[in-house]
């Protein structure tokens, strides 16, 4: 394969626990990391091909998950933590030393607010759950990917065991139309 999707995914997924209560999340940083605490496992972690969540070098795509914001505490270094963008709905925290993101929060009226984005491979814990699902797979082609091999991309995610979508999965995309539907009197 010419190309890497993401470290924890080309070589096959490792499954998480069921018993797993959380862990550390650390920068690259060598010196003084910022550390994150998360006290639980995560949720929905999944692949994502945007051009805004925090990819390692290399890789094409982002893996990331979330957890409820009252389960995720700085525990270390958070001086070093800036914000990529304020404008986005996400408002994603990197070291501002080795530009990983440590999470991203929604401040807005959003459907997945309470929830924070984190991105597991940062702990060197084992349990964590294991990607579901790839989403964003076409916004790869905008970053500069060739549109003639996307297909190998979705190939190589069909055979380690997960769908793709080009915007989110049906159940989220389907819980985000639902906020909406209520909060338009819609539903
Ligand atoms: N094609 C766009 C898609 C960006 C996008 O919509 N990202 C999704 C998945 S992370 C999102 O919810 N973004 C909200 C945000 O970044 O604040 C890109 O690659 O930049
Ligand atoms: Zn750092
Ligand atoms: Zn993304």
């Amino acid at each position: 394969m010419a190309f890497s999707l993401h470290p924890s995914l080309d070589n096959g997924i490792t499954k998480g626990s069921a018993s797993f209560s959380g862990g550390k999340l650390r920068c690259h940083c060598s010196s003084s990391p910022v550390e994150v605490a998360l006290a639980g496992n995560v949720a929905h972690n999944h692949a994502c091909g945007c051009s805004k969540c925090w990819k390692p070098k290399g890789a094409l795509f982002s893996i990331v998950a979330v957890i409820p914001k009252d389960q995720l505490k700085v525990t270390a270094n958070e001086s070093k933590l800036q914000i990529v963008d304020k404008t986005a709905a996400i408002q994603r925290y990197a070291c501002k030393d080795c530009g990983v993101h440590l999470y991203g929060r929604i401040e807005n009226e959003h459907p997945f607010k309470g929830l924070d984005f984190v991105h597991v491979e940062l702990s060197s814990e084992k349990g964590w759950q294991e990607p579901q699902f790839a989403a964003f797979v076409s916004s790869i082609i905008e970053q500069g990917f060739n549109p003639e091999k996307i297909d190998e991309v979705r190939s190589k995610f069909k055979s380690i065991g997960l769908e793709t979508y080009d915007s989110l999965s049906p159940p989220l995309m389907d819980a985000i139309a639902t906020w909406t539907g209520k909060r338009a009197g819609k539903l």
